[in-house]
């Protein structure tokens, strides 16, 4: 079963006009005056927005606590979410993204945190799938409150707001140079892939995926699995309905060697092929069928298993989307 289109199957498309009733800030749920705190990593990106963060976190009324090490972020947002804070705006990349996701999951704050993203991260793909292209969009995005329920990507339980990929993809991201992802995105990483795809053995896994149809099994040796949840891999670059409970799974074979990484550009960026299987998925297991366990980025941070069960949760993030936001979910 391939995913239909980029429509938003589930989720209304509605006029940008128009007030979503009973969802936004100051009117209903988070109240007149949320309490506000923004999480900032420093290091994200090429580092050099910290200055300008600061300056309009102060005129936007968000009070800014910045991380000092990897991980701090999740520690941040759980910290606000025990403080009470409404509006927590996550600044950085997609990296920083995820580990303010994860700390208010560990904070079981879901419900009554309201996510923002203020983009100062190298690609940037999540928060360019909310349609928040700038900064200054991340903040107005916030004072709108245009606040929209997206769903969850969980590995694990350690939730994913994105993408969660294994294969080479993965394999090469830790490769990836700064200026080539910002470019490319996603793309980048099956580029610099060029360079390892000799080394790379390929993924012997098990995919077991679950659908609204029934079961689909996959067994074999894969160059890459892509889950996405916002984010898209196969019939362009357009984010995915991140509000439909689905999560797009695709399996590219094994090629030979040689034209392995040409392929899977290809299909990456344009179209499926008879080695490219797409299915909308409720749930995913994998299992490595050799004793190597599969690498993992979730979100662009790397995690490794001998075995995954792969989920979503429908609707469980509140987030404050750009203004352009309906027109490409
Ligand atoms: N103060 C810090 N010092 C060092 N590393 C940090 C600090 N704060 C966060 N990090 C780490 O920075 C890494 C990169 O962050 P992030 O993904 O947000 O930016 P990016 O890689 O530039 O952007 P993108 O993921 O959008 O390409 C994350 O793995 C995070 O753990």
């Amino acid at each position: 079963m391939t995913r239909s289109s980029g429509g938003a199957s589930g989720a209304t498309a509605r006029p940008t006009d128009e007030p979503l009733e009973g969802d936004r800030i100051g009117e209903t749920e988070i109240g007149a005056n949320p309490e506000r705190r923004l999480v900032l990593n420093p290091t994200s990106g090429d580092g050099d927005h910290v200055e300008r963060v600061r300056r309009l976190a102060a005129e936007y009324g968000f009070p800014v606590v910045e991380t000092e090490r990897a991980g701090h972020a999740t520690e941040l947002a759980e910290a606000a979410a025990a403080d009470g804070v409404d509006l927590l705006a996550a600044c950085g990349g997609d990296g920083t993204v995820n580990e303010v996701v994860r700390g208010l999951v560990a904070a079981d704050a879901l419900e009554d945190v309201t996510l923002c993203v203020i983009p100062t991260g190298t690609a940037n793909i999540y928060a360019s799938g909310l349609g928040i292209d700038s900064v200054r969009d991340g903040f107005d995005a916030a004072r709108r409150g245009d606040v929209r329920r997206l769903d969850l990507g969980t590995a694990d339980g350690e939730p994913f707001v994105m993408s969660a990929i294994a294969g080479l993809p993965a394999a090469a991201s830790v490769a990836a140079s700064g200026g080539l992802k910002s470019r490319l995105g996603e793309l980048a990483f099956a580029v610099e892939g060029i360079r390892t795809v000799r080394e790379f053995d390929g993924l012997q896994a098990s995919v077991a995926v679950r659908t609204d149809d029934g079961a689909y099994v996959w067994r074999g040796e894969a160059l890459c699995l892509l889950i996405g949840n916002l984010r898209r891999f196969v019939g362009g670059n357009e984010p995915a309905n991140a509000e439909d409970g689905r999560l797009e799974v695709t399996i590219v074979d094994r090629v030979s060697p040689t034209d392995a990484i040409a392929g899977a550009i290809e299909r990456l960026v344009r179209r499926e092929s008879s080695r490219v299987a797409t299915i909308e998925a409720t749930a995913v297991e994998v299992v490595a069928l050799d004793d190597v366990p599969i690498e993992f980025s979730l979100d662009g941070e790397p995690q490794t298993h001998d075995a995954v069960e792969i989920g979503v949760r429908p609707g469980a993030l509140r987030v404050c989307v750009g203004a352009d936001y309906a027109d490409r979910a």
